[in-house]
């Protein structure tokens, strides 16, 4: 299962250039349904894998996007909630990307209660859960923290966050973390410069019990550290379209492979070529199974124990 609970129609515009003060002319522009846990979900459906999206939608943002995924065959259950979902503006200017993310409507304790009761019905031992995106301002950051210790069953948890979320997740001890290098800096309130001390930080969050941690490093590609020791992933070398996506991709990729074969290094590559696949996409666009396929020979593995 996925969960969203901060979803967002992405309309993402592309522009030759972008002049701040400035009136720009539009290129092209696109309208996804997004959200990192609903790009998670739309990454299952493409491999193959049953999958259904949960989290909270509200107003007409969230009536959109529950016609979107119903219009896609992507298995859905939301929750409705006050407000209006929050739509965010990806730029696109000369291969430069420039985000403008809302914040979303706030979320209550109730709201809290009422998906871990959704999550308790629907989850089932060996199932996994994937808690996918940043919280909705003024909501409480210790959100995933408490889902995680509220569930009832034997599942695994994976968790891509950010902020003052993503530190009370660990306290929680997920089962897979998947920050990218500016997670990790704000959560080690550092700049981790060199690959040693990312790979320092990583064993750190291991010693906390989570047992995966896997940082994704855009054209890097990214770092495992796990029961398997230290893993690098390189990937080729591409022009991207749009890396929307691209980590939300990796995270699909990963889990998805690691449920089905418990191999932590095939599931890495995995991973790394979901990742590389959704930036050759538009906008919140993400891969097909032909094209994760395609690009698997082309990650390279560095591992040492
Ligand atoms: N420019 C690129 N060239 C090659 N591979 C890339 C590039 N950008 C991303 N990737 C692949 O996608 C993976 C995830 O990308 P990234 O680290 O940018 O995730 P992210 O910051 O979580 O992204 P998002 O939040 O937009 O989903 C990388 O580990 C890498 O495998
Ligand atoms: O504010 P968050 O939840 O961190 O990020 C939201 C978001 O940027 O992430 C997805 C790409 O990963 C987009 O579909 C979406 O707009």
């Amino acid at each position: 299962m996925t969960v969203t609970v901060n979803p967002a129609i992405d309309l993402t515009v592309y522009t030759d250039s972008l002049q701040i003060g400035e009136i720009n002319a539009v290129e092209s522009m696109r309208k996804d349904s997004g959200g990192k846990g609903i790009n998670v979900s739309k990454v299952l459906k493409n491999l193959d894998v049953l999958t259904v999206a949960t989290g909270f939608l509200a107003g007409e943002a969230g009536c959109w996007i529950r016609d979107e995924l119903k219009n896609k065959s992507i298995s859905h259950d939301f929750l409705e909630t006050s407000g209006e979902t929050r739509t965010n503006v990806k730029i696109i200017a000369s291969d430069v990307e420039t985000q403008l993310n809302g914040s979303g409507p706030e979320l209550t304790e109730t709201d809290i209660n009422r998906l871990i009761e959704k999550l308790n019905d629907l989850l089932q031992d060996g199932d996994g859960l994937i808690l996918a995106g940043s919280l909705p301002k003024q909501t409480d950051p210790g959100m995933y923290r408490q889902i995680i210790q509220s569930l009832k069953n034997q599942v695994f948890v994976a968790v891509d966050t950010s902020g003052a979320a993503l530190a009370e997740t660990i306290e929680a001890r997920p089962h897979f973390l998947k920050p990218n290098e500016e997670e990790l800096n704000q959560l080690f309130d550092t700049a981790l410069e060199t690959e040693t001390e990312i790979i320092d930080a990583a064993y750190k969050l291991r010693e906390k019990g989570v047992e995966i941690v896997l940082i994704s490093r855009g054209e890097k590609g990214s770092i495992m550290v796990s029961a398997a020791g230290t893993c690098k992933a390189i990937p080729p070398v591409i022009t991207p379209v749009s890396t929307i996506g691209a980590g939300d991709s990796t995270v699909a990729g990963f889990v998805s492979k690691y449920l089905q074969t418990k191999d932590l290094i095939r599931s890495l590559r995995f991973a790394n070529a979901c990742g590389v696949a959704t930036t050759l996409k538009p906008g919140s666009q993400v891969c097909s199974r032909i094209e994760v396929e395609n690009m698997l020979d082309q990650i390279q593995l560095d591992c040492e124990r």
